[in-house]
């Protein structure tokens, strides 16, 4: 049965940050995810989780300058000593949150490198942060985003991201799944999770194409929610943007949440 964690950096953001965590609680949520705790002392959102009786599916490490476009760095020829550190960062959130999953942003490629030098910089930084994570039990997630949205991401389609990791060759390292992205690069959805299978980490939603509730837009969620079912068990993450309020557009979750 599908289960699903409140993306809280793009749900709830009618309220400060600190104040999602109860309105994800209230509206029958029991885990949560965001893309960045870094702004947030690990302490009180762990207090908030305590409280609010939810479980941190999943966040994302350290992505380097957001707001000039860096989109992480785990693929960049350069960026080794920066991506290790953010590494570190990330794991001492994920150990105060008790967080099994964690996103390594690939990263925009870089002109001066090839595709070459891109995959071996990846597979080195996957391998060497997969085995710093390993002893504590946390699954290190690589996901593809599409390139209308992230022009020049490094990773964009499903079948590369498990070509990479069966190349890792690390069994605490996953594909994470978002069925938006992978709707606009990939399609033919229910062969593409059949197919991807054991892989898959991480399951993130949204419509396609506007990237809102699951109920509208071309793919048909309730069909691929038991398609999922046969391959992967975890939460899936509702990393939507609403198209009015949140509250007024979680009715398509509501049978699930109550189940
Ligand atoms: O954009 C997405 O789909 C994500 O899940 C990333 O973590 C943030 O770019
Ligand atoms: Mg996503």
């Amino acid at each position: 049965m599908a289960k699903f964690a409140a993306n809280l950096t793009m749900l709830f953001t009618e309220v400060p940050f600190m104040e999602r965590f109860a309105h994800a609680a209230d509206a029958g949520f029991d885990a949560v995810e965001f893309l960045f705790p870094y702004d947030f002392d690990s302490g009180e959102l762990a207090e908030q989780l305590a409280i609010h009786g939810l479980e941190q599916a999943l966040f994302n490490m350290p992505p380097g300058n957001w707001d000039a476009g860096e989109r992480g760095m785990a693929a960049i020829p350069g960026r080794e000593a920066e991506f290790r550190a953010n590494a570190e960062q990330a794991l001492a959130y994920a150990l105060a949150l008790n967080c099994k999953k964690v996103h390594a942003m690939a990263g925009i490629v870089d002109s001066q490198y090839d595709y070459d030098a891109h995959r071996a910089t990846f597979i080195d930084n996957l391998r060497w942060a997969a085995d710093l994570y390993a002893e504590h039990g946390i699954t290190i997630q690589i996901e593809p985003l599409n390139d209308r949205d992230v022009p020049g991401y490094f990773l964009a389609h499903q079948m590369e991201a498990v070509e990479l990791v069966e190349a890792i060759d690390r069994a605490n390292v996953k594909v994470q799944l978002d069925l938006y992205h992978a709707q606009i690069m990939d399609g033919d959805l229910s062969r593409l999770i059949a197919q991807m299978g054991q892989h898959i980490g991480h399951v993130q939603i949204a419509s396609v194409p506007e990237r809102h509730e699951p109920s509208e837009g071309e793919l048909n969620y309730p069909h691929l929610f038991e398609v999922l079912d046969q391959h992967y068990d975890g939460y899936i993450g509702c990393e939507y943007k609403p198209r009015h309020s949140t509250a007024f557009g979680l009715g398509w979750v509501k049978p699930y949440l109550a189940k």
